[in-house]
């Protein structure tokens, strides 16, 4: 017995391998010279084709999977192998990432799979462990599985897998093992391409399985659907439910879902749902539960089921329509793993194809909107869907229509479909069905019918979105549903119009969510503007500020906390009547919750001297010589007070700030500072603002010309004027902080701001105080100054470009605020630059010291302790109501802080350093 065999045996207890295909890949990704790519039915033993290499090989085999779900179903299956396979994913407890990044860390790591998802792999708290791994040579093979997800032309394409591509460029010598159950010939070239593999060895099995039975039932020809449904499902099971396997059923809406399983429970099979819209917990418990075979349907929307192993799936059912025939494959592909009989069958109905037409023409005018322009792939998702409804309509062999489609040629079905069974019934069928279309009049016809009349080749457009990605869900009920659809089809066609106005509608297309989103209710368009990224960045905050709670700072954020801020961020979604309105409650919450926190050690920071802080400042070096602009966050805070601290933001370039930084470095020869030092560093009160002015590594550039640079001696006149601007312009913020809020705070720590689109620079610059009072004087719309408060503000960027002061250290600093699936530019260079400079650098301390740091700096309980220390009349002020005469006032006094009672004390050095 060869030692492949052997291993094969001892690890899966398997004695042979399941085909030859499943052999010889395995031994060709054990020789490690070429890229491999496996392209089996679901089903065929793909992932033994990179485990078992990967038990054998010495290192660590990096497995990129698409979702979480996925990936514990995985790594629960080889634990249950004692295989040593483990995942870093968002939702792992903090303890355990830990345990797994010292194992990892360690010199000869035990673990030999590691599975992480395309985002996790590109997040820059996982590039020092990757550099490392990749330095120390262990990493043995990269496995991407369910790789179609990497072609734009595949019905799975994920954005975030196209950086793959970056990724393996980065692991020169390390084998890459591409897997995938669904890719016509055209997907297989862009996989190849996107994955940059190197003449791969091919391995395919064909798409044919003889223990499938694939039939179509047209269900608008049926009494009732739901008794038909359960007498296919009980035939299926074998009459008895408890023991002889389970099924799944697919449907199109969460409303569905509900529904369906609703009736098979009350018919007699005990069915449960599973979707997006569930609880994070009851969605768990609906898998378990059917993995378990304790109830033996599950009623499911897409989302369910990609990699679901489980042997004894009797029947797969579509209640809808797949969007594409590959899916159909794919996803009916789950019945009959262990090889016995089983069945897939569609419910057809033309109405769910309309639905569906149109939704697909609808989702590819959407990207082609956000994309500005039409590309060549835009037809797939036409062509994918026309397949899937060519194979409901045809007289023909349902075998036969997938395996042409997959390239394969024509099977030998031997009844294993309902055409090869009785094409008469078929046909029979097929007839009724027209005739049926025939008296139901145009409403069956292909095209949906709007308010103008629908024209498919304008809005179809001959182009398509790449990958029809998110289908399912917020498509509302199949159910009668014209209402929606004539306003859907209003919407597209409104848009359309403005589009070809050339107005920038494409801002305003909702997003769907993705398959794994977390949130409740994701799909809900209930709040118009207000987008899923929007929200789910909402909710990441809501966690983190959870964690933090609970001192588990580390990177990693606990599933009960995950839950807790779900919970937390559908209650104000639902409480929210606009954007704006839910983002303010999303601050004040994430502020409420922070006060809560400081409030506890607060105590502890009191008892930390001025000398600590300023010793602490001096002592924070930079990483790796380069001084994060969160470092020097304070700057912001300084130009708030237009100068009158020390070392003014006004007159200081990022440059300046690198070398001045890099100075003090080299001076103080230090150890590294700890970033808990710089976040005390970044408190700033005003009894440390004379050491900060001392000690701080930040000089002003035109400190010996400015007035201002000096405020250890003591103060002309002018400086004095500007020591009051500045306290009025606190009070003036503190004035719009409080009216605002029952309100978002901007002192929350946080502003909430889109998240940027995959790869933009889209980044929202932290609103000064400034920048903030000058537009919120001008609305008196409680929405428009939340508006002003945490929409993106030009205000960093204008203020810095007015200064002719260099914007980029603090956009990098407010990227920090976005957390780390919103990396700077240097972090998201910085794997790469590591990589080609041979040397790695530790972004995990800089994520770290930047997330810290952003938390410290803007705690809305520092601040305010702060401001009452230095004007006690804070909270009167905020009480008072402003009129229209004092607020103009104020308005002026902030932009000019030498303006004084309807007098401008205008001076040179004072335009000199607005204008520099
Ligand atoms: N050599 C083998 N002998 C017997 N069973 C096997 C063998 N290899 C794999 N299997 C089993 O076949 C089932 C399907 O394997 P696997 O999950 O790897 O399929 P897959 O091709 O990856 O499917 P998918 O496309 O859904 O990911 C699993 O239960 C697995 O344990
Ligand atoms: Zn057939």
């Amino acid at each position: 017995m060869s030692a492949v065999h052997r291993a094969l045996k001892t690890h899966f207890g398997f004695d042979k391998f399941r085909s030859q295909q499943q052999e010889d890949a395995v031994k060709a990704v054990l020789k490690g010279d070429r890229d491999v790519f496996v392209l089996m039915p679901t089903g065929a033993g793909k992932s033994l084709c990179y485990q078992l290499p990967a038990l054998l090989a010495s290192g660590i085999t990096l497995v990129i999977s698409p979702l979480i779900a996925l990936i514990q179903d995985q790594v629960e299956h080889l634990k249950a192998l004692n295989v040593p396979a483990r995942s870093i994913n968002s939702k792992l407890p903090s303890a355990e990432r830990r345990q797994i990044l010292a194992d990892l860390e360690s010199e000869s790591p035990r673990l030999k799979l590691l599975y992480i998802t395309p985002e996790m792999v590109a997040s820059p708290s996982f590039q020092p462990c990757l550099s490392s791994l990749c330095a120390r040579g262990l990493l043995a093979y990269l496995a991407v599985d369910e790789a179609h997800c990497v072609s734009q032309w595949g019905h799975d394409f994920r954005p975030d897998y196209l950086k793959l591509g970056d990724l393996r460029s980065r692991l020169q010598g390390v084998p890459c093992v591409a897997l995938t159950a669904t890719a016509p010939k055209r997907v297989q070239e862009d996989i190849e391409r996107s994955l940059k593999l190197r003449s791969p060895l091919v391995f395919t099995t064909p798409v044919f399985r003889k223990n499938l039975k694939y039939d179509v039932i047209f269900r608008d020809l049926l009494p009732d659907p739901y008794v038909h449904l359960l007498a296919f499902a009980k035939e299926a099971l074998g009459g008895n439910t408890a023991e002889k396997g389970c099924g799944i059923v697919y449907c199109r809406t969460r409303e569905s879902c509900e529904e369906v399983a609703h009736k098979l429970t009350k018919l007699g099979i005990p069915a449960k749902p599973y979707h997006a819209g569930l609880k994070v917990g009851d969605r768990t418990e609906s898998q378990t539960d059917w993995m378990a075979d304790k109830v033996p349907v599950i009623v499911a929307t897409i989302s369910f089921g990609m990699g679901v192993d489980k042997a004894n799936v009797r029947f797969v059912v579509h209640w809808n329509l797949a969007k594409s025939l590959a899916s159909y494959y794919q996803e009916s592909g789950r019945a009959g793993r262990d090889g016995l009989p089983s069945c897939c069958r569609i419910y057809y109905s033309p109405k769910d194809r309309d639905q569906l037409n149109f939704l697909i023409r609808k989702e590819i005018s959407r990207k082609q909107e956000k994309r500005g322009s039409e590309k060549e792939q835009d037809k797939a998702p036409l062509m994918d869907f026309e397949a899937m409804v060519a194979f409901c309509e045809q007289e023909g062999c349902r075998h036969a229509t997938i395996s042409q489609f997959f390239g394969n040629p024509k099977p030998n079905c031997a009844g294993a479909c309902d055409f090869c069974c009785d094409p008469r019934l078929v046909r029979a069928q097929l007839a009724r069905a027209a005739a049926l279309s025939t008296r139901t009049g145009p409403a069956q016809s292909a095209e949906p019918r709007g308010p103008f009349g629908f024209n498919p080749e304008l809005y179809a457009g001959g182009r398509k979105g790449y990958g029809f990605e998110r289908y399912d869900e917020e498509w509302g009920s199949e159910e009668d549903d014209s209402e929606k659809r004539k306003k859907e089809f209003g919407d597209l066609f409104r848009k359309q119009m403005s589009l070809r106005r050339m107005s920038d509608v494409a801002k305003e297309t909702f997003v769907p969510p993705d398959a794994d989103c977390m949130l409740r209710d994701a799909s809900s368009q209930r709040i118009p503007r207000l987008t899923v990224k929007s929200r789910e960045h909402c909710l990441s905050l809501l966690q983190e500020c959870l964690t933090n709670h609970r001192g588990a700072a580390e990177l990693s954020h606990s599933s009960d906390t995950l839950d807790q801020a779900v919970e937390i961020e559908h209650e104000i979604f639902r409480a929210s009547k606009s954007a704006n309105l839910y983002k303010a409650s999303v601050l004040k919450r994430v502020s409420e919750m922070k006060k809560s926190a400081a409030a506890s050690v607060a105590e502890e920071k009191q008892s930390e001297s001025n000398e600590e802080t300023a010793t602490c400042s001096s002592s924070c070096q930079p990483l790796d010589g380069f001084t994060l602009a969160s470092q020097v966050y304070s700057l912001k805070r300084k130009r708030v007070g237009a100068g009158f601290r020390g070392s003014s933001s006004l007159f200081q370039t990022a440059g300046d700030l690198l070398k001045n930084s890099q100075k003090e470095t080299l001076a103080t020869n230090k150890t590294p500072g700890d970033p808990i030092c710089e976040e005390e560093e970044q408190v700033e009160t005003g009894k440390t603002q004379k050491m900060k002015s001392d000690s701080s590594p930040i000089k002003a550039k035109t400190s010996t010309t400015s007035p201002l640079s000096s405020p250890s001696k003591k103060l002309t006149k002018k400086q004095q004027k500007l020591a009051e601007a500045a306290k009025d312009m606190r009070r003036i913020s503190q004035y719009f902080g409080k009216k605002q809020v029952d309100t978002p705070q901007t002192k929350a720590g946080s502003v909430i701001s889109e998240p940027e689109e995959e790869g933009s620079q889209n980044h929202t610059p932290l609103p000064n105080h400034t920048d903030l009072i000058t537009k919120n004087s001008t609305s008196t719309d409680e929405e428009s100054v939340t508006a002003v408060l945490l929409q993106k503000s030009p205000s960093a960027e204008e203020t810095a470009s007015r200064d002719g002061t260099p914007i980029n250290t603090e956009i990098t600093a407010d990227r920090a605020v976005h957390g780390e699936n919103h990396e700077s530019d240097a972090q998201r260079k910085s794997p790469k630059q590591s990589h080609e400079n041979g040397s790695p650098s530790p972004p995990v301390k800089r994520s770290r010291v930047m997330k810290d740091t952003k938390r410290v700096t803007f705690d809305p309980v520092v601040q305010e302790t702060q401001f009452d220390t230095v004007n006690g009349d804070a909270a009167e002020i905020s009480r008072k109501p402003v009129t229209l005469k004092e607020a103009a006032d104020i308005v002026v006094r902030c932009l000019d802080p030498f303006y004084k009672k309807g007098k401008f004390a205008t001076k040179i050095c004072a335009s000199l350093s607005f204008r520099r």
